[in-house]
């Protein structure tokens, strides 16, 4: 589905969450949106979903709002860090309520799912503990299918384990039938490998949109003794530098290639320091 935001801005009182943010996601793509604690980022997930009204500007998702449009809105999905279900129904009847307000729901890959996760289908989501009520979410949003599913944080409570297995059950699914994904999570250097595409919000406005294989081609890290580090920095934008017993690795924009050919150690820059780099050097 193509999402065209535009000129997107929302004031709650007196903090402007969104400030005139304009850009389109045209392709089913899992898209990583990151930036820093207040940014913006659930604020621009909630009017997506139709869940909010912008202040100004508009989401068009293939031409329409979303807002208080059912025919839209069975096509999006949105799962959040919490709070996602009414707290007295139980899981087989949130599984169900879902299936029936999305047309693409996969019940079998639900129930896989709840027997992966290991979830009681008659335990009441107030009774779940938080991995468990991570997990349902988890679950919701994969068997959906909806067109256009957002993950917002959407794993507080789930161990390292259960997030990898979500990661490889997301990537396995994607594959078989791309839709966009559009996930935003702090533990970015986990799940960076999944993005195709990056967006990186800054207090409001949208800092950077880029393709993650271009950024992965863009910048790279480089180590060796201090000086030839230091050396081929020269006239470089340096994205972070450490040092210890007299080797350097610096992150670094410029091309692998070149790196090679000075005869340093090169490997990719994880997304994660670049979106501090970016977020850090804007706000200074
Ligand atoms: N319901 C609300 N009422 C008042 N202010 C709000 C509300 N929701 C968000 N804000 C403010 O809007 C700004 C953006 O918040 P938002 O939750 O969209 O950011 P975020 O990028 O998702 O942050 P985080 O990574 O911490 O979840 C913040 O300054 C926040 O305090």
């Amino acid at each position: 589905m193509r999402i065209e935001v535009k000129n997107l801005s929302k004031v709650y009182n007196q903090t402007a969450a969104l400030k005139d943010v304009s850009f389109s996601l045209t392709e089913p793509k899992i898209y990583g949106l990151l930036g820093r604690n207040g940014a913006g980022k659930t604020t621009f997930m909630e009017i997506l979903a139709g869940h909010i009204l912008a202040s100004s500007g508009e989401i068009l998702i293939n031409g329409d709002r979303p807002f208080d449009n059912r025919k839209l809105t069975e096509k999006i999905c949105l799962i959040k860090e919490g709070d996602n279900f009414n707290k007295d129904m139980k899981v087989k009847q949130i599984l169900r309520s879902y299936s029936l307000f999305y047309a693409t729901w996969d019940h079998q890959l639900a129930m896989d799912l709840i027997r992966e996760y290991n979830l009681p289908l008659h335990t009441k989501v107030k009774s779940l503990s938080k991995g468990m009520a991570s997990a349902l979410g988890i679950i919701v949003g994969l068997a959906c299918k909806a067109p256009v599913t957002i993950f917002d944080e959407p794993y507080i409570g789930l161990d390292a384990a259960a997030r990898k297995k979500f990661y490889e059950i997301l990537l396995e699914e994607y594959e078989k039938e791309k839709r966009t994904i559009i996930f935003s999570t702090h533990l970015i250097d986990e799940v960076s490998l999944l993005f195709e595409e990056v967006l990186i919000l800054q207090e409001g406005t949208l800092l950077l949109q880029e393709g993650a294989e271009t950024l992965r081609h863009n910048t790279c890290s480089v180590s060796g003794p201090i000086t030839e580090v230091e050396q081929f920095l020269e006239n470089k934008e340096v994205i972070k530098r450490d040092q210890l017993a007299g080797m350097m690795t610096a992150y670094v924009f410029g091309s692998k290639t070149e790196a090679k050919q000075a005869g340093l150690t090169v490997e990719g820059v994880p997304i994660q320091d670049l979106m501090i780099y970016l977020t850090e050097k804007k706000g200074a």
